[in-house]
């Protein structure tokens, strides 16, 4: 099909931050670029109509849980825009290095089946070799194409469109910065404006969106080594934690010290889910002796495949919603791979 025969649409370029907004600066990098700018010289198919709003400018470090809230509010909106003003898919420009959460957040409370499209840069807007041009048309030809509608929220960078469940970034520099930690990798992909996206992962039913409670809920990372003792999973529960999420060792292990001090947390109502400190390959409860069945005796929840730091948004929805520690833990187990009674991955 040739563009002219193509369907108008119009798609929603939704501004946070990052580099794709950034300039360097005598300080470094840093967000400087309106949207205008961010969207300018981008080239867009005749049948797309741009509809450009600056959420915020931030690099993606500095956000908060609130930011992520506002991000979420700001596209519901823009899909519920009805008649002359309605939209038929939103991207998101936004920083690399905390993409992951935003885009799952987005996920999890998807209720539509028109695309959103999570992108970003790896190199500032004044790089003499800047990937955001090419990302930010690569997204906006995906929001506007009839493949992506029912597939969710997408991450779509380097020329691949990835699932936002399952997604990380793994390396500090490259352009190819996003991986899939699930096989197969990526849904599809897009080249010079053609997209192709073949695959399609399982979409869980979408949660309630993250109100107010969401800024303020506390879920904590820890990470597991050598040497490593209860001390920092006491300070979370000191500090009100509702969850924390363990970066084990390997498949997803510790010590005996850090399995009691997970034992004393569950036991007071603090959920523990356990991830590993490696990137790749699911989480078991397969070794005693300080390891992954330790830390399920102890009450806590294998991740299996699920990227902590996606854990981590789940945990902060789930705990800002009210729900009982048991339910959030089951909850969890939902999205966690392989659980019983789930669909496969891919389908
Ligand atoms: N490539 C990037 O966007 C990294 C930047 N520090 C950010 O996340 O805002």
């Amino acid at each position: 099909m040739t563009d002219r025969q193509r369907p108008a649409r119009r798609i929603a370029v939704l501004a946070t931050g990052g580099t794709i907004a950034s300039r360097s600066t005598p300080s470094g990098i840093v967000p400087t670029l309106s949207v205008t700018e961010v969207i300018s010289d981008v080239p867009v198919p005749d049948e797309v109509t741009v509809v450009a709003r600056e959420i915020m400018r931030k690099a993606s470090q500095q956000l908060t849980m609130a930011d992520l809230r506002h991000i979420q509010d700001a596209v519901r909106q823009m899909l519920a825009l009805t008649g002359e003003d309605a939209i038929d898919g939103v991207v998101v420009t936004h920083g690399t290095d905390t993409l992951e959460e935003t885009a799952f957040l987005l996920d999890l409370v998807h209720d539509d089946e028109r695309p959103v499209v999570v992108t970003g840069a790896m190199r500032a807007a004044d790089s003499r070799r800047s990937d955001g041009q090419t990302n930010l048309a690569d997204a906006i030809a995906v929001a506007a194409s009839d493949q992506a509608r029912g597939a969710g929220v997408l991450v779509c960078l380097a020329g691949s469109v990835l699932a936002a469940e399952g997604t990380r970034k793994l390396h500090t520099l490259r352009l190819d910065t996003f991986g899939s930690v699930e096989l197969p990798g990526p849904l599809g992909g897009v080249t010079d404006g053609d997209v192709t996206i073949p695959l399609r992962r399982f979409r869980h039913p979408p949660l309630p969106p993250a109100g107010e409670a969401f800024d303020r809920v506390r879920v904590d990372m820890v990470m597991v080594f050598p040497g490593a003792d209860d001390v920092v999973l006491r300070a979370c529960a000191d500090a009100g934690a509702s969850a924390v999420v363990l970066l084990g060792v390997g498949n997803g292990n510790a010590n005996d010290e850090i399995v009691s001090g997970v034992r004393r947390l569950t036991r007071q109502g603090i959920v523990v889910a356990v991830g590993s400190r490696a990137p790749f390959g699911p989480t078991v409860a397969m070794y005693g002796d300080g390891g992954g069945q330790d830390l399920v005796d102890a009450g806590a929840v294998m991740l299996h495949g699920l990227p902590p730091t996606q854990a981590r948004v789940l945990l902060a929805l789930l705990a800002s919603q009210g729900l009982d520690p048991a339910a959030i833990a089951e909850a969890l187990r939902g999205y966690t791979h392989p659980s019983p009674g789930r669909p496969p991955v891919w389908q």
